[in-house]
Parts: C-alpha cells; structure tokens; sequence
C-alpha cells in the first residue's frame, strides 16, 4: 500500500468503552495508516478527536469515512481536513524585525537619523557588516526549481513550499536566517551571475534542488568566485547524512565500510556526491548505474564502476543506496539477504523500508529518516559561527562524524528533532573549519 495522501479526520464519538477501538479498527482493517490523534473537546456525552490519517488515494478516504459512518451509535464524521494544507496556508515563513519601536527614540536608533551612523562604519570597515547587520546570520536558499525533490522540473514557484520548509528548519534548528530565491533561469552563466550579484547580503548559500548536470558546474563557479560558504544540500548535504547512516550501519553490523561493496542508483546530484564522499572515505569498491550515459562518465571519471543496471547492483552489493526519483524501482525481489538499503527518494522511495525488511534486508531506510535536514542546518552554523570562506571536505566529514556520535546504538542516524544532533554538527564544523582537522 502506497501513502500519498495525509487527512484529519474529525470525528464524533460518544462516550461509550470501545467506541474509539471501533473507529481505529476501522482504520486498521481498510489498511489506512494511523497518525497523531488530537482530542479537540471533551464533552459530557461525547467527545470530538482529530485523527490524522495517511491514505493511498481519494477512493480511499471516501471508504474509511463510509465505513466509520456505518460504525452507528452515534459515531459521526464531521469533516475531513487537510492538516498539510492547512499548515501552508498564508506561508511557512515571514521577515520579522529584530527591534520594537515604540517611541520617536526608538525611530530615530532604530532607523534614522541614528541609521546613517552606522552604515558610514560599515562604509569605512566593510568588517563591522558582521556585528551590525543581519547579513552574517542569513543564508540565501536558491532554487531554480528543476529538482525539486523527486517531482523533477516543476519550476521555482512550486518549489517554493520547499524552500520555505528549509527555512523553517534554518530557523528552528540553529537560528539562521534562511531566504529563499528563486531563479527563472537554469543557464549557469546566468545563474552564477545572478547570485554573485546578490550574494553580499548573505552569509552563506545554499542551493537546493537544482537538477543535474547544471548543478556542479554551478556550484564549481560559485565556490571559486564567492568567499562566502556555497554548498549544493542534494549533493553534500546528502553524502553526509547518507555516509553517517552506512558507518552506523556498518558499525552494528560489524562491516568495514572500505571493505564493503557499495552500489548507488541514480549518480545525479544526490547519487554522484554519495560516490564521491563514500570513495574520498575509503570505500574501494564503487558501483553506479543511471539513464544516462554522462551521469555515468562523470562517476568513471571520479573512480567509480559503472554497471549495466538495477538488477546488478542489487545483485553485487552489500550497501545499495538509491536516489533516483522513482517511487518503487527496487523490487522485493532484488533484495539480498543481508544488505544495507537506503531508498532516499522523496517524497517516495524506491523500496519502502518494511517491504525491504520482509525481503531479508538487514537495514533498510527512506529519505524521510535518512535526510540531509540532519546536515545543512549544523554545517552551516558552523560555518558562519568559524567565519569559513569555505565549506571544505574536513568540514563536511566532521559533520557526518557528529552524526555518527550522536546515533544511539542500533539507529541509523539521530532523529531530526533531537537538538544535540544540530548543536553537535555546529561544534565539530566550526572546529574543522578553523583547525582544517576534522577532530
Ligand atoms: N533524503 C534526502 O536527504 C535526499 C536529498 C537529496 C535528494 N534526495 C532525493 O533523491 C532524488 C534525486 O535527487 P537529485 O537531486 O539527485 O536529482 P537529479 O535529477 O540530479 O538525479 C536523479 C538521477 O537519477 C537518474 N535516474 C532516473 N531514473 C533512473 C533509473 N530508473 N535508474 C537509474 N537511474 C535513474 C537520473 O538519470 C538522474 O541522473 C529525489 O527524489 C530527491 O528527493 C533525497
Ligand atoms: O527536502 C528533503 O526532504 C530532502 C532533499 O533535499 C530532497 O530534495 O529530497
Ligand atoms: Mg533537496
């Protein structure tokens, strides 16, 4: 059963024992995947809860509600609500200022004439933008829109919801300031142009979900013309989290991850990063397979095997990891007894977990646990506390190490909402970056 669809089910039940197990069995036998449960209001006869509910389709929702209407005694359905909708609307995000002004003094420090003082400062010691303006705390997040996650080229404005999230995560994780922008254009010269032009109210950029080719040589030309941090979240982000979930991995299970093979699906930003920072890591044997034939020079010029398809990296490899964009690509099947899979694509992976499990997988994942949310946000702390001009390869290995160090025996990686997992990523980049070593 796939899940594509959340829903909140508000619903009516009277007080009565069972009632509520009559409504979740409900749920259970149609095969929909229960969620959160909100009790909304506690009445003396009844009593109203939000049940967030996962569904394969429309068809579906109109079926699960038919049948807790059936359930009688009193068990009413009085709205079907859609919480990931509701949850955007108006935005994620807003510019909120700093300082209230509540008096003609206030005005006059706050803006001007007080204002003009400052920016004569700044103007004289270009430095002092550091202590005085918002532009060391704030990342530039800039899309083009033509990865955006696995729904492929949707363009910016549909990315949007996207960017807005990272922003959120930004802020909530590690209080950075993070601005979306979205690019009409895909042309690296226009696009290195366009934020060489912007960059200076940034401290850092991060591009995010710009498909492949165009990705590395944009990020090449940024990194070598800007001294502000540039990283691409779907290539290094990624290889960080994805190296850190296959030490934790490899770790339980006792294997040399330089001894292992290891196969990626899909050498895209996400997939060709993987290869890169899991050979840089000492993994000797490399396997890869993609459509296209320049995704796989790029991974032969970077020392990696190319392979003719699916079926023989699921059949060669200890540890496969898949970013392809395409929901289901890996059968059950395939799987062999013992293998580490990670399916990262999002929002669908190429194997869901439990199906990898039940075909003999020893760890299995999704790129809802395995997600570079535990990586950009600390690296770019770090990043910004170390005033790096860089993020360099020493930074992103502290990263994924903090990672490691912060996984409890078992996992594969921290979960996302723990605060230590971000505050670890921040102290070891910072200290990578300003002793090149990454302890
Ligand atoms: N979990 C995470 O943190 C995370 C991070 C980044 C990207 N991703 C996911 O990875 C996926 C790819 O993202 P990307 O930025 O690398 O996109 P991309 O477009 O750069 O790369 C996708 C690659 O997959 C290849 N591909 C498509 N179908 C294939 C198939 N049947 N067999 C082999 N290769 C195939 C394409 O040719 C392309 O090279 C997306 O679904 C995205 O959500 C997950
Ligand atoms: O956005 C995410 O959840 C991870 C990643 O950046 C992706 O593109 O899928
Ligand atoms: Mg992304």
């Amino acid at each position: 059963m796939e899940y594509s669809i959340i829903r909140n089910l508000i619903v009516e039940i009277p007080q009565v024992p069972g009632n509520f197990a009559k409504v979740v069995s409900v749920i259970g036998s149609e095969q929909a995947d229960l969620g959160d449960i909100e009790t909304l209001k506690i009445g003396t006869h009844s009593t109203i809860r939000d049940i967030s509910v996962q569904f394969e389709d429309e068809a579906h929702i109109e079926r699960v509600v038919e049948k807790i209407n059936q359930i009688g005694g009193g068990i009413t359905i009085h709205a079907v609500s859609d919480d990931v909708l509701k949850a955007h609307e108006g935005g994620k995000i807003h510019m909120g200022s700093r300082r209230e002004i509540r008096s003609l003094g206030d005005l006059r420090r706050v803006y001007t004439p007080g204002v003009a003082n400052v920016c004569k400062a700044i103007e004289k010691d270009p430095d002092q933008a550091n202590y005085f303006t918002s532009i060391g705390n704030s990342v530039a997040i800039v899309t083009d829109g033509t990865a955006i996650l696995g729904l492929g080229n949707i363009g910016p404005v549909a990315g949007m919801p996207v960017m807005e999230g990272k922003a959120v995560l930004f802020d909530q994780f590690v209080g950075i300031s993070g601005v979306p922008i979205l690019l009409d254009t895909s042309d690296p010269d226009e696009v290195v142009e366009t934020i060489k032009h912007i960059h200076q109210a940034y401290g850092g950029i991060l591009l995010e979900d710009i498909g492949s080719p165009h990705c590395f040589e944009i990020e090449d030309r940024l990194k070598a013309e800007l001294d502000i941090p540039v990283m691409h979240d779907d290539q290094h982000g990624t290889a960080v989290v994805t190296l850190a979930a296959i030490l934790s991995a490899c770790r339980t299970a006792g294997v040399d991850l330089a001894k292992a093979k290891v196969g990626q699906i899909g050498l895209g930003a996400a997939g060709l990063a993987i290869c890169r920072m899991l050979m840089a890591y000492g993994v000797e044997e490399m396997y890869g397979s993609d459509l296209s034939d320049d995704a796989k020079d790029r991974l032969e010029k970077s020392g990696g095997t190319v392979v003719s398809s699916v079926d023989e990296i699921m059949e060669k490899s200890d540890i496969v990891v898949a970013t392809t964009g395409v929901q289901g690509l890996i059968k059950k099947e395939q799987v062999r007894k013992g293998q580490i899979i990670l399916a990262l694509s999002n929002p669908h992976p190429e194997i869901k977990p439990d199906d990898a499990l039940e075909a003999g997988a020893a760890f299995a994942a999704d790129g809802r646990l395995v997600n570079n949310v535990l990586g950009f946000p600390g690296i770019f702390r770090g990043a910004l506390n170390a005033k790096a001009k860089e993020i360099s390869y020493p930074m992103l290995i502290a990263a994924a190490q903090a990672i490691v160090d912060s996984t409890r025996e078992g996992d594969l990686v921290p979960h996302p909402l723990d605060p230590n997992v971000h505050v670890a990523v921040t102290e070891a980049v910072e200290r990578a970056a300003n002793t090149g070593q990454v302890q």
